[in-house]
């Protein structure tokens, strides 16, 4: 890394403590006291100090200026932002001239802005008060200062900074005063988002009680986990970011325990896989292929559930990601290495056997997450457009209401399969059509332009895995525009049907169905996946 030529490598020996998150700050300060830096500290940071017997120097006194406004006003002051901004060898005499000293180590977190809001009974004004000023113009000043000053915003840098200081005669590099200078800047520019966040949808068209969904602005700080070979192909470049605090069981908080770098198209994948296996209550598996499921079972075990699932599509399921909602067990995972070649194996803490299973085959992905919670926060979705960005609430629903819209009532196992049938249909791409019978996909015809191919394919499938159609299931995740759609499901022995309902020939469809004898449902809600 490379900074201004003209930089400083003095020892520290003023530093200011200004922080509301006390974590670790006793040890620093006792350290940096030991190592002969004067300290200067606000009210509560200094209080706590000399709590604890820490010399420290109150900012007030060192500015000759009070902390005033209930806090509003404490290091805005040129004796601190002087002592900040100085350029060392540039600046010196008109530093001299008014008596400002250096300030060599900032050590500075801010008000608990995202905290503050996040409690339902905050109000604006508790708000605004916790929006910390001085905070953020102390941590920029260093940042733009690091040619001569260090500034360190989270207490998980302290002991790399003693180990430097310590090191180093109480030096700091410059190479670390860069390092946490980007840090800094990651750190403003996420702290002003939350707060543009808060008042783009809590002031310009909603209240601090009931936020508009979309502010005005979209602020959004993404972390980058890891860098990727390559993007979907190998001419495109990528990397994966996370959000600061990734749900648990999502793809972003899973662990690689082994195998090959994570691709960009595995990431994608099993993604899909997940969010697909998290709708099943019972011991579930899904196998992805191209961002589809290829195969999705519930079973009484795991093993049962995959072994279900692969066979819908054998042929598919060949370099798959496999995902499980229960702990891969050995006997799972070794029938799934010994059977085929598999992408990424991913599940809730895979136990110690099934981890030594996966680790003779070398290149395989398992990956590990956290159970995750019955009702995960729902979140948005993006989508990227040219010139902007797409931006809506997650699918999270299911259906509005089920309601049997024929003669014939569903039957006790075509309900279950119907439900489970429309849970996998919400995750295959439009126009999807999924036949199911006993909690198992037969057959699943996803992405084509018109629906009534996709029931060709999901036909074609169930056919080339020997899979029976008579007395299936079918889900289509929109209405069906035709009877066509029900007569062709007829044709292959579909005993019932659920899909949203709402076309115009609403009435068509489900005289089609009373005619051929099925059973239809209609959930109210559309599934589109794009
Ligand atoms: N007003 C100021 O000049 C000011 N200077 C520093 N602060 C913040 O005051 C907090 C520490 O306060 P205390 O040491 O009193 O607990 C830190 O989060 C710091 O970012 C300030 N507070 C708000 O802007």
């Amino acid at each position: 890394m490379t900074s201004s030529a003209n930089h400083s490598n003095l020892p520290v020996t003023r530093a200011l403590l200004s922080v509301s998150d006390k974590t670790g700050i006793l040890e620093l300060a006792q350290f940096l006291h030991t190592q002969g830096v004067e300290l200067l500290s606000t009210g509560g940071t200094a209080k706590l100090l000399a709590d604890h017997q820490i010399p420290v120097i109150e900012v007030s006194k060192h500015t000759g200026f009070p902390e005033m406004m209930d806090g509003r006003v404490k290091t805005l002051h040129p004796k601190i932002h002087g002592g900040i901004l100085g350029r060392r060898g540039t600046d010196d005499a008109v530093m001299a001239e008014h008596g400002i000293g250096r300030i060599d180590l900032i050590v500075v977190n801010l008000y608990p802005f995202e905290a503050t809001v996040a409690k339902p009974d905050c109000s604006l004004e508790e708000a605004i008060e916790n929006i910390d000023i001085g905070g953020p113009t102390m941590v920029r000043a260093s940042a733009k200062n690091h040619a001569h000053v260090t500034i360190v915003v989270n207490p998980a840098d302290y002991p790399r900074i003693q180990a430097e200081m310590q090191q180093e005669a109480g030096r700091i590099s410059l190479d670390t005063r860069l390092d946490l200078a980007i840090k800094a800047f990651e750190h403003t520019a996420g702290y002003d988002g939350m707060i543009a966040n808060y008042f783009g949808s809590r002031v310009a068209g909603g209240t601090p009680t009931a936020p508009v969904q979309f502010p005005r602005t979209f602020n959004l700080q993404m972390n980058k986990l890891q860098d990727l070979r390559y993007g979907e192909n190998a001419h495109q470049q990528a990397a994966f970011y996370a959000e600061t605090k990734p749900p648990l069981g999502s793809i972003a908080s899973a662990v690689q325990i082994q195998g090959k770098e994570l691709s960009y198209n595995n990431i994608a994948d099993t993604d899909a896989a997940l969010e697909c296996v998290k709708q099943f209550e019972a011991p579930a598996c899904v196998i992805v292929k191209h961002a589809n499921p290829c195969g999705v079972a519930v079973g009484a075990s795991l093993l049962e559930a995959y072994e279900r699932a692969y066979q819908t599509d054998p042929e598919s399921a060949f370099g798959g990601i496999i995902a499980f909602n229960r702990p891969l067990d050995a006997e799972t995972a070794q029938r799934i290495v010994e059977r085929q070649f598999v992408e990424v194996i991913i599940a809730p803490n895979p136990t110690p056997a099934a981890v030594a299973v996966v680790a003779a085959k070398k290149n395989v992905r398992l990956l590990s997450l956290e159970a995750w919670p019955a009702q995960a926060k729902p979140s948005l979705d993006f989508k990227r457009v040219n010139g902007g960005l797409l931006v809506q609430t997650a699918d999270t629903a299911l259906f509005d209401s089920l309601s049997v819209v024929t003669e014939r009532q569903p039957t006790e196992p075509e309900l279950n399969d119907l439900q489970f049938a429309w849970r996998v249909a919400k995750f295959v791409k439009s126009n999807a059509i999924v036949y199911a019978k006993n909690n198992m996909t037969l057959g699943v015809g996803a992405g084509q332009m018109s629906r009534v191919n996709s029931a060709r394919i999901a036909a074609i499938k169930a056919e080339q895995a020997g899979l029976a159609l008579i007395g299936a299931v079918m889900a289509s995740d929109a209405f069906f525009p035709f009877r066509d759609g029900i007569d062709n499901a007829a044709k292959v022995g579909i005993k019932a049907v659920i899909q949203p309902g709402g076309s115009m020939r609403d009435q068509e469809v489900i005289d089609a169905a009373n005619e051929q004898g099925i059973a239809m449902i209609f959930t109210g809600m559309r599934h589109f996946r794009h």
